[in-house]
């Protein structure tokens, strides 16, 4: 369990965040210049806050009115960075083991072997830093992390500087270290997808404050979410039902209550709970249910509202039975299409919108 309640400032910003999780992941999501990197100073000890507590499992790390500070050095936090700062002149094997130093040998309950075996760097213990891809040293970063055994684990933009492909690669390994090492963990970025992907419990920020606390689905349903993320990351995540795969054109159907939307070469297990991110300029908008139209992805919804931006408009529509789709249409369409709160709408898009990394778009529930 993670209870964080502080407040700090500095400058003339002030920083004022409560929350709490269990285990799982707890992602810290806003704007630049929101607090999550003064959030996370003050979780690892590099700041004192001027009032409050921070308490990790049990352990008080911080209470200001009890006069409990517990130096960075002392707290048993792992912190992966964007920049993975391995030693360059030790192995990899060596950079693991520095992390296992700061475990209590009678603490050293994470095993070395399963450290290594889990992110898959066995092939790499031999080599120097210098000599492996930005993916292969945050991964190792990662494992020196978890190697101390730590009480918390803190994630600072850890996927920024990767590409596509090596995120795709990681996000699983950190999706499996949150099911297998049960660490509380913090993790901090500015992308939706990972967000969503691993945070059970998502702390909005905005100037400092929490503007909201929840999940991925009541954060990013929320209008005002999507319209601080750039337009072109703006996504709305879908709980869907896998239906039996079509074998003869290799599609697979997502059930929903509003209706159906097909995936390309997925292999979902039928009756599984799923959830979707569709990207909200891939959704088109109609006043009518096509049936001379080649995208095969259409759902049924009210219009909620909407958000006009200069010549586009972020229609929010909410759909038949339960959750929302976000669809960023031009101003000229929304006024061609009469669209106001209340009208029935159909959301369409291609299924080829979610062919593209599609695996990555498609997460299990998380519960
Ligand atoms: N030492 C400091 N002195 C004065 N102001 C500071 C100091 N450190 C941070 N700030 C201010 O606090 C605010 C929050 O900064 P913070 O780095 O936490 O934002 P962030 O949400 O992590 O942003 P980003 O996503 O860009 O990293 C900013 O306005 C920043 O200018």
């Amino acid at each position: 369990m993670i209870d964080v309640d502080v407040t700090l400032k500095v400058g003339s910003f002030t920083l004022a965040v409560t929350f709490r999780n269990g285990h799982g992941v707890t992602a810290l999501f806003g704007q630049s210049g929101s607090g999550k990197s003064v959030t996370l100073s003050l979780i690892a000890g590099l700041k004192r806050p001027d009032k409050g507590h921070i308490v990790i499992d049990g352990h008080t790390l911080v209470d200001t009115e009890k006069g409990i500070f517990v130096p960075s050095y002392r707290r048993r936090i792992g912190v992966v960075f964007q920049d993975s700062y391995l030693f360059p002149h030790f192995s990899v094997r060596q950079n693991l083991l520095f992390g296992r130093w700061f475990a209590p040998k009678n603490d050293r309950k994470i095993d070395f072997d399963a450290v290594v075996e889990t992110l898959g760097i066995s092939r790499l213990l031999d080599r120097q830093p210098q000599r492996l891809s930005g993916g292969e040293r945050q991964r190792v970063a990662i494992g020196r992390a978890l190697l101390s055994c730590p009480h918390l684990l803190l994630f600072d933009e850890p996927l920024a500087a990767l590409d596509q492909n090596r995120k795709l690669e990681i996000l699983p390994l950190i999706e499996k270290l949150r099911d297998e090492f049960h660490i509380p963990m913090v993790y901090v970025s500015h992308a939706m997808e990972e967000v969503v992907r691993l945070a059970s419990c998502i702390v909005l920020l905005e100037g400092g404050q929490v503007k909201a606390i929840g999940n991925a689905e009541e954060i990013f349903g929320r209008a005002a979410t999507q319209l601080s993320i750039s337009r072109l990351e703006r996504s709305s995540i879908l709980m869907m039902e896998v239906g039996p795969r079509d074998g003869t054109y290799d599609l697979t159907p997502l059930n929903h209550p509003s209706g159906r939307i097909w995936l390309i070469s997925y292999n979902g297990k039928v009756g599984e709970k799923v959830r979707v991110l569709v990207n909200a300029t891939d959704v088109a908008v109609s006043l009518v249910k096509p049936n001379s139209l080649s995208m095969q992805n259409v759902l049924q919804g009210t219009v909620s509202g909407f958000y006009t931006e200069g010549p586009a408009v972020m229609v929010e529509i909410v759909l038949l039975g339960d959750g929302k789709i976000f669809a960023m249409i031009s101003r000229r369409a929304f006024e061609d299409l009469r669209l106001e709160a209340g009208t029935q709408v159909f959301a369409l898009f291609k299924s080829t919108a979610l062919d593209e990394n599609q695996a990555a778009l498609v997460y299990p529930n998380i519960v």
